[in-house]
């Protein structure tokens, strides 16, 4: 997979990866749920060195939880919630504050599913816009509704100047390689409940074991 971010972004894709995050027992696949991001920060990388620190630090997440995967304890992180089982019952993860695992696999799918909620919000409000509509209002307020929140200010204000470089909807559409806006915004009919089912599944996951504030 390496070098992934590079190829070209198709929206099927990612829909592929987020629904075969979820298994029969509605447990969360870390190997599906990392690919859905990779395909995602190809998206992202084709907008243009603008949005680089946003796909750096995207990538360095995605790496730490490949990592795990492919450790000796890689079964253990198969699904985020032997994931979370693992990391609390071996004192693997920092709660109150950073100390000896300040990368666990706990705390950074934390950060992605804070962005996950931004990319439900904002999928959402692209696929009910219409053809004048601005991506980078559309991108801003589903940021201060979700990621905003748990960003300092400095960089609020890096992602809030770095919207003012999205491209307008139909290059959005066109870059989603799924053919005409009536067949990207069927697909984003499907991918928009699917990741919100993946997000509530985790949220649940996290708040039920307090771990919606890990720093
Ligand atoms: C279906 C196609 C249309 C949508 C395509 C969207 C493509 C988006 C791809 C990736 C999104 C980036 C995910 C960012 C993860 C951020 C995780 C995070 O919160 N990290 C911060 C905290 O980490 P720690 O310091 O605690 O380790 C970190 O400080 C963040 C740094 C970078 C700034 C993140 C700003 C995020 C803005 C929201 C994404 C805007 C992308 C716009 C493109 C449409």
């Amino acid at each position: 997979m390496a070098g992934s971010e590079n190829q070209k972004f198709c929206l099927q894709e990612v829909l592929d990866s987020f629904q075969l995050c979820l298994s029969p027992n509605k447990e969360v696949y870390v190997e599906h749920y990392v690919a859905g991001w990779r395909g995602l920060v190809k998206f992202l990388n084709s907008l243009g060195s603008v949005f680089g620190f946003i796909s750096k630090d995207a990538v360095s997440k995605i790496q730490i939880l490949v990592n795990f995967l492919n450790s000796e304890n890689g079964s253990q992180y198969a699904t985020v919630q032997s994931m979370v089982k693992f990391e609390l019952d071996n004192k693997l993860v920092d709660v109150d504050k950073k100390g000896i695992c300040p990368e666990s696999g706990c705390r950074t799918l934390l950060r992605l599913h804070r962005a996950l909620r931004w990319l439900e919000l904002f999928l959402e409000c692209l696929r009910t816009s219409k053809e004048d509509d601005k991506t980078s209002v559309m991108c801003r307020e589903a940021y201060n509704e979700s990621l905003a929140q748990h960003h300092p200010w400095v960089v609020r204000k890096a992602a809030g100047m770095a919207f003012f470089a999205l491209p307008g909807r139909p290059t959005f559409f066109e870059v989603m390689n799924v053919g005409p806006p009536e067949q990207v915004v069927a697909i984003l009919g499907k991918a928009v409940p699917l990741i919100s089912e993946v997000y509530l599944i985790t949220e649940e996951l996290y708040l039920k074991h307090n771990l919606l504030d890990l720093p």
